[in-house]
């Protein structure tokens, strides 16, 4: 405990009043109790010999520097004297005299004289050689500390280390002198010197070495956990891989299998790519084309289409010559660096002495969930039937030459579900003309869900989507266990599943920054949102990320109910985690948009502009009033059935959820809003105009594609976790990953059986309209027992909070609600009023004393 200023005002002298009664002096036997009476008492807690201990260590610090340096210069003037053949130590209690008798007339040069010359005598030559300067080290750290308080170094640590680091020294430099010389040195010490010639006779010298080196490396293992490289990289099977968040597992890592194209050059050549056979390639068939093309001499021509580097040479020397402008730009910042400077160092003194904030220290031994709860579904490799793929590809030339559209190339890329096929029509070809064959080659292919992108961005091609006779399953196991999903240095990484070229395919919802997702039912949906909440599970601890969980159908997230006290949030009542009703949706939505009010409050006072500058900012202590802030953990809010929502609340709802779509980006709060029906009175103008990101399961109409996606394809999709993933921009095909439910609840259970926090978040309170509750009448007779030291604490504080109350006098939330609403009764705060805080009604303690001297008078009267 810091003790402040002066002491002599402590009790420490009262508590000794007592015994101080003429008899019980006479009585008492013990004989120190008169020297206690007159002299303070040392006790640790009192701080004053912990810093005479420093002040001694520093002492000790500078004396042995300057004994041990001098000693290096001035040992062979000195030799005489400190011999213990001469008498050693002894002959500091020997006179002049009997110096002179012992043969010793030389004075000692010895910086710090004879108890020097003596003492780095003893240290440096008869004990550990030039490794005794680390006890100047050791005297250095503990008086610093102890003096300062200032903490350089683990203590423990830091002897554990020297005093090993004392004897290694000793014995290695020992071991090397031993080479060239047989006799003892100051460089190792006696001990250094007799430890090597005894383990010499034991294991030779070879073995010393070999010994040495193993303690050496030892330590440099069990401090810095150095890695031993061979020269040739080997067999990648180490999951320790450096992963910021996720505790390393012991779950081999899966290769990620990406498709490579497989081409059919224009004029019959040989498939190109990985995935088939040699002998199953067949050559591309070309029925006699009805129209000859004549364009086909000018094919070489478009192929070596290549820009010429020589203006780069020339850009590059024109801004060597704008360099020096753009310094003078530059220069006024570090004016504004200083002005800084002084909080950094204010920050950076409070994280020396305390560390950084560890936002995870509430819950430190939380283990993240490991891949072994996930199952692994199919084989995940790319099983393609080489058959199917030709056959495909000959039925789609076919039918394209049959409406006479002449092809140049083509090319597959298999995926899980659907194969790509990839084409460069011949030049003059209208892609409209393709486009308009869709429904014509899904006939001759005779499949569903064919779909047909017309042209490719980016890519200057035309792909048909053909899905795979046998799909193959993506499991949520085969995604996690990735390099690309382990080293996922994002935000809010979900992992989707995999592309259409099989690759693992991951965003991140803080970029999204809300989700919408939509899909006719039984194509999954509810599998696509248990994916993305298992993938952020994986990746998050509980101080991290909160769920608001909103489930009207009442089944789909009861999951995860085992995680409340890990992961949920919740309105401050004795309520169910998961929302299943109504009106405490529209409850729950408000009270998440006083959430973001007060966290965008929280930044501005912090003067950043997102959660994550704040976060850090916080962990580094640079917040000057860190009582009113917080760690932000980010809010991920899922709702299930946005439909039915919108039926049944309508406006009450869509206001709150526009609110938080257009505003909460930034301050870490991000929607993930799931429904079956995608109509334009469900998906509504706003709502659509700040969900950039959607995610299209398969639909049953064109109609229902467009209001989800804005384009067609969702309607082409085959089901069963196949579907289309708009950014804004790009339209991505994706077989998501499939996480079946006793899985999701093993990884429910794993996270509830851990240690958690005491309950669920709890989001801000919120009084709906109708609610809003009268003016309430004090009753000294029924108030609470705290009822005045919370009115002194919020008039203190001036800030009248249920949450203030709750923190500072450790209520729960229920407790401290009731207080407030007594106060409120009382005069002594305002009402509620949304996200800020109540008005405090008292300017100081005074005034308040006075009032509440008036509040009891009618009681004691
Ligand atoms: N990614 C996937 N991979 C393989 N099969 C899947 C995948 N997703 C869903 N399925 C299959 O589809 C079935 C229905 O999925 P899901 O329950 O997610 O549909 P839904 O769209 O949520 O339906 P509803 O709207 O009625 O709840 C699952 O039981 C599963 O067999």
């Amino acid at each position: 405990m810091p003790v402040k200023g002066n002491q002599f005002r402590s009790n420490s002298f009262k508590d000794d009043e007592t015994p101080r009664k003429p008899g019980a002096k006479a009585e008492r036997p013990k004989p120190t109790k008169p020297i206690s009476e007159r002299l303070p008492i040392f006790n640790l807690e009192d701080g004053r010999i912990l810093k005479i201990v420093g002040l001694f260590s520093l002492v000790l610090a500078v004396f042995f520097l300057i004994a041990f340096t001098s000693y290096l210069f001035t040992w062979q003037q000195d030799q005489s004297y400190v011999s213990p053949a001469n008498g050693g130590w002894h002959n500091l209690f020997k006179s002049s005299k009997e110096l002179i008798e012992s043969g010793i007339t030389d004075p000692i040069d010895n910086w710090l004289g004879v108890f020097g010359a003596l003492l780095a005598n003893q240290f440096i030559y008869e004990w550990f050689g030039v490794a005794s300067f680390l006890f100047v080290f050791i005297f250095f750290v503990i008086g610093f500390r102890l003096v300062f308080k200032v903490r350089l170094f683990s203590v423990p640590k830091m002897l554990a280390y020297t005093l090993f680091g004392i004897v290694f020294i000793s014995i290695t430099v020992g071991f090397v002198h031993g080479m060239v010389s047989d006799y003892p040195h100051f460089f190792e010490g006696e001990f250094g010197y007799w430890s090597n010639k005894l383990l010499s006779v034991q294991v030779g010298h070879a073995g010393t070495g070999a010994i040495l080196a193993f303690a050496g490396l030892t330590v440099l293992v069990i401090a810095y956990n150095i890695d031993f490289k061979l020269p040739e990289r080997r067999e990648r099977n180490i999951p320790a891989i450096a992963v910021p968040d996720v505790k390393p597992e012991p779950v081999e890592l899966e290769d990620e299998e990406i498709s490579v194209p497989v081409e059919w050059p224009r004029n019959g050549g040989r498939a190109k790519g990985n995935n088939i056979l040699k002998e199953d390639v067949i050559e591309i068939v070309t029925p006699e084309p009805v129209k000859p093309e004549p364009m086909q001499q000018n094919i070489p021509r478009h192929e070596p289409v290549v820009l010429k580097p020589e203006p780069e040479l020339e850009v590059e020397e024109d801004i060597e010559e704008d360099i020096p402008l753009t310094i003078d730009v530059v220069r006024p910042t570090p004016v504004l660096n200083i002005e800084k400077s002084d909080d950094d160092a204010k920050a950076a003194s409070l994280v020396e002495q305390f560390g950084q904030y560890d936002h995870k220290l509430d819950l430190a031994s939380y283990q993240y969930p490991s891949l072994d709860l996930l199952e692994n579904y199919g084989s995940n490799k790319i099983a393609v039937n080489a058959d199917e793929l030709e056959a495909n590809k000959n039925k789609i030339v076919e039918t394209l030459n049959h409406y006479n559209i002449e092809i140049e190339k083509i090319k597959a890329t298999i995926g899980p579900t659907v194969t790509l096929y990839e084409i460069i029509p011949a030049p003059g070809v209208r892609i409209s003309k393709i486009k308009n064959l869709e429904d014509d080659i899904a006939l001759s292919l005779a499949a569903l869900g064919i779909r047909i992108i017309a042209p490719m961005p980016g890519k200057g091609t035309i792909g048909i989507e053909v899905p795979n006779q046998h799909p193959e399953m993506v499991s949520m196991r085969s995604v996690l266990a990735t390099e690309k999903w382990q080293n996922a240095a994002m935000d809010l990484p979900i992992a989707l599943g995999k592309t259409i070229s099989n690759e693992v395919f991951i965003a991140d919802l803080a970029k999204m920054p809300h989700l919408l997702v939509a899909g006719a039912t039984g194509q999954g949906k509810s599998v696509g949102i248990n994916a993305i909440l298992v993938s952020l599970l994986y990746k998050k601890h509980p101080a991290e990320l909160k769920f608001v969980l909103v489930d009207p159908k009442k089944v789909e997230l009861t999951l995860f109910r085992k995680i409340e006290r890990h992961f949920l949030a919740k309105l401050p009542d004795d309520g169910d985690a998961i929302i299943t009703d109504t009106k405490k949706v529209v409850n729950t939505l408000n009270s998440l948009c006083i959430e973001m009010d007060q966290r965008y409050d929280l930044l501005k006072d912090a003067q950043v502009r997102n959660l994550k500058e704040y976060n850090n900012k916080y962990v580094n202590r640079k917040i000057s009033d860190p009582e009113k802030h917080r760690y932000l953990p980010f809010i991920v809010l899922v709702i299930d059935e946005f439909a039915d929502l919108m039926m049944t609340a309508g406006k009450e709802v869509e206001q709150p959820i526009a609110r938080l779509a257009q505003l909460a980006r930034a301050v870490g709060i991000h929607l993930v809003i799931a429904t079956q029906r995608p109509s334009v009175n469900v998906i509504t103008g706003t709502i659509k105009a700040n969900f950039p990101a959607r995610l299209a399961f398969r639909v049953l109409s064109k109609i229902d594609s467009r209001t989800i996606l804005d384009a067609g394809g969702a309607d082409q999709l085959i089901g069963r976790g196949d579907m289309l993933l708009s950014t804004g921009s790009d339209l991505i095909r994706l077989q998501c990953a499939f996480v079946d439910t006793p899985e999701v609840e093993k990884i429910s259970d794993f996270i509830g059986n851990q240690r958690g926090y005491p309950s669920a978040m709890y989001l801000p309170e919120y009084v709906g309209e109708g609610e809003a509750s009268s003016p309430k009448e004090y009753d000294a007779d029924s108030r609470d027992p705290m009822f005045e030291d919370a009115a002194r604490l919020i008039v203190l504080h001036q800030q009248g909070s249920t949450s203030l109350i709750q923190r500072k006098m450790k209520l729960g939330y229920n407790r401290a609600g009731r207080i407030i609403d007594q106060l409120e009764a009382a005069g002594i705060v305002g009402p509620f009023e949304g996200s800020k805080a109540r008005d405090v009604l008292y300017p100081d303690e005074y005034s308040l004393e006075r009032h509440l001297e008036t509040l009891q008078k009618p009681s004691n009267d």
